[in-house]
């Protein structure tokens, strides 16, 4: 009943979107909620699912970004969150490392982590050489007030779920769609140092002189990307990835009381309410290398690992139940093609074939020549 309910007003949205000439008509026409293409290529959310694979399965985290130059032209003409925010702008960059990569498995939504901060109510801007600023952080607990909360997700990023639905079309089958959200202790951290940190220190402070109204935050946090993962996989998403990117800052002991159980809380929340159209879900941890065991028990089928921990050790760690997604280090993308497709070699020969999904150990560099990408999925592929 939900379901349809949400079903509908997506429609509804993509016919307003139409009318108000962001649409051709040829669109609408394959836009049936009920009639995605048929998928061809779904080795992704076999692996995801632990079943056997005639190839393994390969994506990178920030496919869609800068070290294209389609996408650098198309950024020097839209604002980054006006792309965001235009369904067929997000769409067509979605699909511009599938259009130009024939390997790849998997396409992921273009968005950001941050659109959860906007939809509380705070300002973010993207600036040209910075990256995301917010420019009036909450800086004591009191501004936990300014929040706009609770928040109706299927309105406030209604824009995200048009995107998804019009992207799985235009897909037409060749890959799975992820859709994706950044944890609760990340966008904390966002949301309080104002923007990118090499230390966290602001965020953290709050951990140890606030450790209740921390908390308040990341459960008002952990509702709001709950939601927002749901919509995701009614509006069409065949998997959610949850970015815990500033896990690092944390050892095992903040992890441990403040992150994870939100962690948890997502994965259950959106497994209960999306229950038989459930999707796999993967947690990357960035950093989190103390708590893979604890991770590859959080309710997660994949359990994405960085760079910097060694894949035969983190498959120890986590046990047989869970897929594996990584890890190359991003850097290794500089190397000489006959260098990187060795390095990629042995990386699969760690990992091995089954539970596993090939990724590098985080996004890819903005300077990395196109070419380089080609030779490392080439070279997964031939494994
Ligand atoms: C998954 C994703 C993200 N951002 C973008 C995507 C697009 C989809 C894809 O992977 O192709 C587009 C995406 N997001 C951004 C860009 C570049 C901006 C531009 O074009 O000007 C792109 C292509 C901007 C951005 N957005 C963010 C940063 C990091 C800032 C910092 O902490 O110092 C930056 C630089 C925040 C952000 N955004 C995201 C994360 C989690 C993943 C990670 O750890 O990298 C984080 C931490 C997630």
């Amino acid at each position: 009943m939900g379901l349809k309910k949400n079903l509908t007003s997506v429609t509804f949205r993509l016919i307003k979107s139409l009318s108000a000439g962001r649409l051709q008509s040829t669109d609408l026409h394959t836009m049936g909620q009920h009639d995605f293409p048929e998928l061809k290529n779904d080795r992704l959310l076999k692996a995801a699912k632990g079943e056997a694979v005639d190839k393994i399965p390969v994506w990178i985290m920030r496919q869609a970004g800068r070290y294209l130059p389609e996408f650098r032209e198309f950024r020097s003409k839209h604002d980054f969150f006006k792309i965001c925010q235009t369904p067929e702008l997000a769409c067509e960059i979605t699909l511009q490392p599938i259009d130009r990569f024939p390997e790849l498995d998997a396409s992921i939504i273009f968005s950001d982590i941050l659109v959860i901060p906007q939809a509380l109510g705070m300002t973010v801007e993207m600036r040209p050489g910075v990256g995301p600023v917010l420019p009036e952080p909450l800086v004591s607990p009191e501004d936990l007030a300014r929040l706009k909360f609770p928040v109706d997700v299927s309105k406030e990023l209604s824009y995200v779920m048009e995107a998804i639905t019009l992207t799985r079309h235009k897909l037409r089958g060749r890959v799975p769609l992820i859709g994706f959200s950044g944890a609760p202790w990340t966008l904390m951290g966002y949301m309080i140092e104002g923007g990118g940190s090499k230390t966290m220190s602001k965020s953290k402070k709050w951990l140890y002189e606030h450790p209740a109204e921390s908390k308040k935050l990341l459960s008002i946090l952990t509702s709001v990307v709950s939601d927002y993962l749901v919509g995701q996989a009614k509006a069409g998403a065949q998997l959610l990835q949850v970015f815990e990117s500033n896990a690092e800052y944390l050892g095992p002991e903040l992890f441990n009381e403040f992150a994870l159980p939100c962690i948890r809380d997502i994965s259950e929340k959106v497994k209960r309410e999306l229950g038989d159209d459930k999707v796999p879900m993967t947690i990357f941890a960035k950093g989190a290398h103390y708590s893979l065991e604890e991770l590859a028990q959080s309710g997660y089928e994949v359990v994405g690992i960085d760079w910097t921990v060694d894949p035969s050790l983190a498959r120890l760690k986590v046990g047989s139940n869970v897929t594996l997604q990584g890890n190359l280090d991003p850097c290794a993308l500089y190397a000489d093609n006959e260098q990187l497709a060795q390095r990629t070699h042995q990386m699969v020969d760690k990992f091995g074939k089954q539970r596993y999904i090939a990724n590098l150990g985080h996004g890819i560099y903005p300077d990395m020549d196109p070419a380089k990408v080609e030779v490392f999925l080439k070279a997964i592929h031939s494994h």
